[in-house]
């Protein structure tokens, strides 16, 4: 996806979020919508807006859902502040120029969306015939949705999120097995981190929903964060163990992960490349974790203790098979500690070897 994308998505769900159920604007735009009296509602006033405006008269009141309806029965258009927490003007005429191509047909939203396209704010046009209400903002518009539809596409995007979350906690399962049996290839690696991005790609797709949603969309955060609690913490402590380039910020190979082009998984070489390895790195070469996503599941072990483990011992095999006055001299590791870390790596060896066998 490129910047520009991004940036208008970006801006559509800032858009959506100031409209989302539960705002005073929405209810507003919906008692306009309600009482058929169409509405043409532009939000700032900037220069290029004051050139387009003609007549009208000033009103400079705050905003309320009511107000909004109220003066919507007037024709012509209402002009708010940046904020839209004013209405400054109402019954304006708006004369934006005509050589700027539109797609719509009627005046309302051909005027909606030369005017957006003119000055850069935000324009909502409420269709007096057709129940639609669509937003615009620059070269972009969106309609927006009715809510049952889009909690229904909500719901859906949920249970899927459900399956894809059980087959990467399979495929996290099956990678830790193999990290105490030695036997991890990049695979593997690729697999659990392909999960996590198909993952990662329906949560935000329900992320946009829930932003639509407004105060609606709080049952369904509810349930998201429910399934998906340490989800990026356990990806970047995996990056950890696997990144061939330390000198790389897991989080950034995670954002890039959720941005590739056209919706497609990225391909296996350009995920091993985000993360530092040379090109043409062979899939089924062995690799070794460095033991952080393991040691974290040791409780009450901090991060400066595991920090130091590793850069002393080199990685979770040489760990493992410390003995405990190797652990013991490795800085901010006593006896009791040592011993801890031994009997919390071979537990969590029993427990994931047991796993795989179920
Ligand atoms: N340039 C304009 N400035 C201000 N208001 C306008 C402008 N053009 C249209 N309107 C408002 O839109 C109303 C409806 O216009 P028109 O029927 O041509 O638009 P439309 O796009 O077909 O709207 P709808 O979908 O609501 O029927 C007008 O009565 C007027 O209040």
């Amino acid at each position: 996806m490129n910047d520009e994308k991004i940036t208008e998505q970006k801006q559509i769900s800032d858009i959506l979020e100031f409209v989302a159920p539960g705002t005073p604007f929405r209810d507003g735009i919906e008692n306009v919508l309600r009482a058929k009296t169409g509405g043409l509602i532009v939000i700032g006033y900037n220069d290029q807006v004051k050139k387009m405006v003609d007549g009208g008269f000033s009103i400079n009141c705050a905003f309320t859902p009511a107000h909004l309806y109220e003066l919507a029965k007037m024709d012509g258009a209402l002009i708010l502040n940046d904020s839209g927490s004013k209405i400054l003007f109402a019954n304006a005429q708006l004369m934006p120029d005509p050589s700027t191509p539109s797609s719509q047909t009627g005046m309302r939203h051909r005027t909606a969306e030369r005017v957006a396209k003119q000055s850069g704010v935000l324009v909502i046009a409420i269709s007096q015939r057709r129940n639609v209400i669509t937003l615009y903002k620059d070269s972009s518009q969106y309609v927006l949705k009715d809510i049952s539809v889009i909690l229904a596409k909500a719901n859906q995007a949920l249970g899927t999120l459900e399956k894809y979350k059980a087959v990467l906690d399979d495929s996290i399962n099956s990678l830790s097995a193999l990290e105490f049996e030695e036997q991890v290839t990049h695979t593997d690696v690729l697999q659990s981190l392909h999960r996590i991005e198909m993952v990662l790609r329906i949560k935000n797709e329900i992320l946009s929903y829930i932003s639509e949603l407004g105060t609606e969309g709080r049952l369904i955060r509810l349930q998201m964060n429910e399934l998906l609690s340490h989800l990026e913490e356990e990806a970047i402590l995996l990056m950890k163990d696997y990144m061939y380039d330390t000198s790389v910020e897991p989080t950034k190979v995670i954002e890039k992960m959720q941005q590739p082009s056209n919706n497609v998984l990225l391909d296996d070489q350009t995920l091993l490349r985000l993360m530092g390895y040379p090109i043409y790195t062979s899939f089924e070469e062995g690799v070794v974790p460095r033991g952080y996503r393991m040691l974290h599941k040791i409780p009450r072990l901090p991060s400066i203790i595991i920090e130091n483990l590793i850069e002393e011992l080199g990685d979770l095999k040489a760990i493992t098979d410390a003995t405990v006055q190797e652990l013991d001299e490795v800085e901010g590791i006593g006896e009791i500690r040592a011993r801890k870390i031994q009997q919390g790596l071979k537990r969590l060896k029993e427990q994931h070897l047991l796993n795989r066998q179920l």
